[in-house]
């Protein structure tokens, strides 16, 4: 389409460029989304955009405000840009909603779809601090560096740290009425926690099995994630109400088991992994952390948590399921991965040649490498089940 006589856009060419603006937490542009009002262009080239927020205080309004005036700003023969921010109101939050959820009333769980393409990884362990949650988040990130887009879903309800591992301490999601967007990250996943669920952030989680059953759902269902080839679910230690609800509403996701190579830790990461395969879901593998630690003096390979563990999981599993659990991977101690978490920045990210850095993006690799066929599906027990 060609501008007008004086050489300024057309509304259509203002309208074609902001067609290449996303709305930063749904992904989407945001002239699909019902977000551009109004365009206007005077004969100078002055070009005024009204944008409807979806709600009053987005916290991302700066950068869809960015966003517009880079967009717009760079087309031949305009001289200003003022963007003019406005909110949808009740009707057009409505319309908004229905087009996320592709024209479907009904709120259902796009994950547990048959059909679905998005590849679900529950992160489980026997017990806390195995590093359950620095394994999920560093895979996310991993899979997110071969191009995925990826999810995460913090629902251990005892230690919520994702988020903060994540670089997102603080935020608070967006609720378009009843539904929920995720949480961007400086790296690209998006994130919801079931401590964003809570009324106050500092309010302890005291919930039983049916509240944890519908914050699990919510996260599932509520929330707008949009296309993810891959979503992460970190699980609180344990067989508690979460691992049943996650059997029962997603059967198809492929569970890893973390463990360190300790006696005890491996006992109880065994009962973690029995309790997924009773709920109909496959276990893909167990991950070995704090494997061994190299001392930066002498060199030397040492055990801190003994040795073992991993392979016992493993071979323990195999024998119960009938079929082959490996080992993806054994991640040593580094303090790099720790404080790279508490940095909000994971160290596949912050220092990626590490050992431990290098083990994390192979398991990545192992898990989403592999193809669609027989080997990454769920066992076929349940109806639901197709992937
Ligand atoms: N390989 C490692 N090297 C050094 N520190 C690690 C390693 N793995 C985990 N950590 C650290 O150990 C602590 C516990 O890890 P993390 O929170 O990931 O465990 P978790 O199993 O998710 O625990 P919880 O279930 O209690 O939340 C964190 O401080 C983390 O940074």
């Amino acid at each position: 389409m060609s501008g007008t006589p004086t050489g300024t856009p057309s509304v259509e060419q203002v309208t074609a460029a902001l067609a290449r603006v996303n709305d930063p937490e749904i992904k989407r542009p945001i002239t699909e989304l019902g977000m551009v009002d109004d365009v206007a262009v005077s004969p100078e080239g002055a070009v005024h955009v009204k944008v409807l927020l979806t709600v009053a205080g987005c916290p991302l309004k700066d950068t869809i405000n960015r966003d517009v005036t880079a967009a717009v700003g760079g087309l031949p023969g305009v001289s200003s840009v003022e963007v003019e921010l406005g909110v949808m109101n009740a009707d057009q939050r409505q319309g908004l909603q229905e087009t996320l959820r592709g024209g479907q009333a009904q709120r259902e769980i796009p994950f547990a779809q048959p059909g679905s393409l998005t590849r679900v990884f529950a992160i489980a362990s026997g017990k806390g601090g195995v590093g359950k949650s620095s394994v999920t988040v560093n895979l996310a990130l991993a899979m997110a560096q071969q191009g995925l887009k990826v999810g995460v879903v913090d629902a251990d309800i005892y230690g919520h740290s994702v988020p903060a591992m994540l670089g997102v301490a603080d935020a608070r999601p967006t609720q378009v009425d009843d539904l929920i967007m995720p949480v961007p990250t400086p790296s690209g996943v998006s994130v919801i926690s079931i401590g964003m669920l809570k009324p106050r952030r500092d309010q302890v989680v005291a919930w039983r099995g049916p509240m944890l059953d519908r914050a699990l759902v919510q996260m599932l269902s509520d929330v707008y994630w949009g296309d993810l080839d891959a979503l992460l679910l970190d699980l609180p230690p344990g067989t508690g109400d979460i691992a049943i609800s996650l059997g029962q509403h997603l059967p198809n996701a492929e569970v890893v088991v973390v463990t360190t190579p300790q006696e005890a830790a491996a006992e109880v990461a065994e009962r973690a992994g029995t309790m997924a395969s009773m709920m109909h879901q496959r276990v893909v593998g167990v991950v070995e952390n704090m494997s061994y630690f190299v001392s930066p003096e002498s060199g030397e390979k040492l055990e801190i948590f003994g040795s073992g563990g991993g392979d016992r999981v493993a071979a323990t599993l195999s024998q119960r399921f009938g079929y082959d659990v490996r080992v993806l991977g054994r991640i040593p101690l580094d303090p790099s991965l720790r404080e790279g978490g508490d940095a909000g920045k994971p160290i596949v990210e912050s220092d990626p040649t590490t050992p431990a850095a290098q083990q994390l993006l192979a398991i990545a690799q192992g898990l989403t490498g592999r193809g669609r066929g027989l080997a990454g599906m769920q066992l076929g027990l349940t109806p639901t089940a197709k992937f």
